[in-house]
């Protein structure tokens, strides 16, 4: 005999159980709590409470996240949704716990996941992805979770049932019972499930049997729905052993607690079994009256199967949808992916040709430096150069001046300053070659000759002897001074060597030099020289005279050397005749008396021939 328990016990013991659970909760865990109290509110029945204490885990899940627990609460929220027949979300939300199941690589948690997304497809009456869903689990559980494999595997058998694979269904829970312990929680199920198959295969004995097995401890933490189905089979039971009025009592009680909830399908089993119970007993009237409700509580069933197909397709279309979505936004995605690396090519590129633009630039700009530098380079190395050329210039005049000076000293006489011997040898050519030139083109009488006049101081030793060599030097000086007054501009007054002097006549015809002479000679003889503390001295000089061209008709017969030798030749004849004189000698046309012939014969013996002319202003005769 299956033992019947009042509903007001069975109340009053959930009630301690939940109440257990929460104040455990609390003590331990608050996130736990809350999660225990969401579930046994969902066990219980589906009322607004449970949404209340979803909310709870939510935000204990923030406080103190913990993914073990978002996969829980996942699935029941899943639940609900599914309950409520908003079944893509419901998808949604099993697809999240799958990640994080995946995520945690917990098999208990993965089989969890999979068993749902089973009962989901059930539900969905997908029974083939549903059975693959349940393998899924029962491979993930494998050998770990005796007593989940065995929560699996009814689950399994459940879809067999619905298939109507009743014998399928009792070898997999045969296969349950072997897994689990008699005080398993998962007996409940099974036993429930078991019985409901038996009685399927006409096996009342069975079902009793299994209903029996239950421990009563379990009865009274039954769930609402788990207590509908409990009844549903007891009743079922007697009604297939033949005890009509307690199935009917059983029936009718609980046909009033399923009034009005939303348990229609055991609702309309219940109807069902009232009419064939009533019918048996030949009530017809009854049996009519809940094969009525029975009809219309299946009109309304399959209006909730029509609307969760309407749902189902508006899931599966949802889904098509979303999936669509996805591929847009992943073709945009690739899109922009594209896009992002073309800009960043673009701006690869950009960067490139910026740098190499810096690059030109700054090449352009060392090479405008540089050739700056080059300008300011030259602009220095031209002020630079131009100062050099001045200054170069500047000391080449200075230079020259000095040249100058030096060339003037070197032709000059220090004690006299006269032009000295070295300036007579260095112009005497070029006057030889103006004279030389004048008498090729010129008559030869008309033409200006050289006449060079050799003067000698007489005895100047014995001044020098007598007033010492500062007064010699002073009678140099004052003898100069009357040189330079009797000759003409352009004419040379040399200082020929000591006291010895020679006067070049440059513009003065030959026959007009012996007066010239005469003059000096007596200027030199009357001059008072100046001794300083002695009384003025009286001095004289002697004088040889010879021009050139000697002869005039062959003007290079003598060579101005045997000239100015003649012109010697004839000072010395002064100085022999007596001093204080002067001798000119002249060549004669008609002698025709070459230099070389004068030389070998001499000078005494060409006067002699008359061969040379000679002038003096002596009267006595010549000595030579
Ligand atoms: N004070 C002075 N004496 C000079 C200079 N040059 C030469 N003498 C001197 O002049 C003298 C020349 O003497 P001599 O050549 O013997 O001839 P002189 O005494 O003039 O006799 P004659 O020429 O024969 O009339 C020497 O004693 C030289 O030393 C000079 O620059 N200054």
């Amino acid at each position: 005999q299956i033992t019947e328990q009042p509903s007001e016990a069975i109340d009053a013991k959930v009630t301690s159980i939940k109440a257990k659970n929460v104040l455990e909760g609390q003590t331990s865990n608050k996130l736990e709590a809350s999660l225990a109290k969401l579930k046994s509110l969902i066990a219980d029945d589906y009322d607004f409470m449970m949404l209340t204490a979803l909310d709870d885990v939510k935000a204990n899940l923030q406080a103190t996240p913990s993914l073990a627990i978002e996969l829980e609460a996942l699935l029941l929220e899943a639940k609900i949704k599914q309950y409520f027949g908003a079944f893509s979300e419901a998808l949604l939300l099993n697809a999240q716990a799958l990640d994080i199941g995946e995520q945690l690589q917990d098999p208990i948690l993965l089989a969890h996941v999979y068993s749902a997304y089973g009962q989901l497809h059930l539900e969905l009456e997908k029974t083939r992805l549903a059975n693959q869903f349940y393998d899924l689990g029962l491979q993930a559980i494998g050998e770990n979770n005796p007593a989940y494999r065995a929560h699996i595997l009814v689950l399994k058998g459940q879809l067999h049932v619905f298939n109507g694979s009743y014998r399928q269904a009792i070898l997999l829970y045969q296969q349950a019972e072997t897994l689990l312990t008699a005080d398993s929680i998962t007996q409940i199920e099974l036993q429930l499930a078991y019985s409901q198959a038996a009685l399927k295969l006409g096996r009342p004995e069975d079902a009793r049997e299994a209903l029996e097995k239950l421990n009563p401890t379990f009865v009274a933490v039954f769930s609402s729905e788990q207590m509908l189905k409990y009844q549903l089979l007891k009743a079922q039971t007697y009604l297939q052993q033949g005890e009509f009025q307690q199935a009917i009592e059983i029936a009718l009680e609980q046909l009033s607690i399923t009034y009005n909830s939303r348990f229609l399908t055991i609702q309309a089993q219940l109807q069902k079994l009232l009419a064939d119970a009533y019918l048996q007993l030949g009530e017809m009237r009854e049996a009519y009256i809940f094969l009525n409700r029975y009809h219309l509580t299946v009109v309304a069933l399959d209006e909730q199967k029509r609307n969760n197909k309407v749902l189902q397709l508006e899931a599966q279309l949802n889904t098509r949808l979303q999936q669509q979505q996805i591929r847009l936004l992943e073709q945009e995605n690739t899109l922009h992916a594209t896009q992002i690396q073309q800009q960043h090519l673009q701006q690869q590129q950009q960067q490139k040709e910026h740098e190499q633009t810096k690059k030109k630039w700054g090449f352009f700009a060392v090479l405008f430096m540089v050739f700056v530098w080059i300008l300011y380079r030259r602009f220095i190395t031209q002020q630079y150069l131009a100062r050099l050329k001045s200054e170069v210039t500047k000391q080449t005049l200075e230079l020259a001046q000095k040249n100058k000076e030096l060339e003037q000293l070197s032709y000059s006489d220090s004690l006299t300053g006269l032009h000295n011997r070295h300036y007579f040898t260095n112009i005497i050519e070029d006057e030889i070659a103006l004279v030389e030139r004048a008498f090729s083109s010129t008559k030869a009488s008309d033409a200006y000759g050289l006449s060079f006049a050799l003067i000698d101081i007489d005895y100047f030793k014995h001044i020098n002897d007598r007033f010492g060599h500062g007064a010699g030097d002073s009678v140099l000086k004052q003898f100069s001074t009357i040189l330079k007054t009797v000759i003409r501009e352009g004419d040379f007054v040399i200082r020929w060597g000591g006291e010895e002097f020679l006067i070049v006549f440059r513009h003065a015809l030959r026959d007009d030099v012996p007066a010239i002479v005469e003059r000096l000679r007596t200027r030199v003889a009357h001059y008072p020289f100046d001794l300083e503390q002695n009384k003025p001295l009286q001095i004289s000089c002697s004088i040889g005279l010879a021009t050139f061209p000697f002869n005039k008709q062959n003007v290079t017969a003598f060579s101005w050397q045997q000239v100015l030798e003649l012109a010697d030749l004839a000072l010395y004849g002064a100085k022999k005749s007596g001093r204080n004189a002067w001798i000119a000698l002249d060549y004669q046309a008609q002698s025709q008396l070459s230099s070389e012939q004068l030389i070998k014969q001499g000078l005494a013996q060409a006067v002699a021939s008359k061969a040379i002319s000679v002038q003096s202003n002596l009267t006595q005769p010549l000595q030579f």
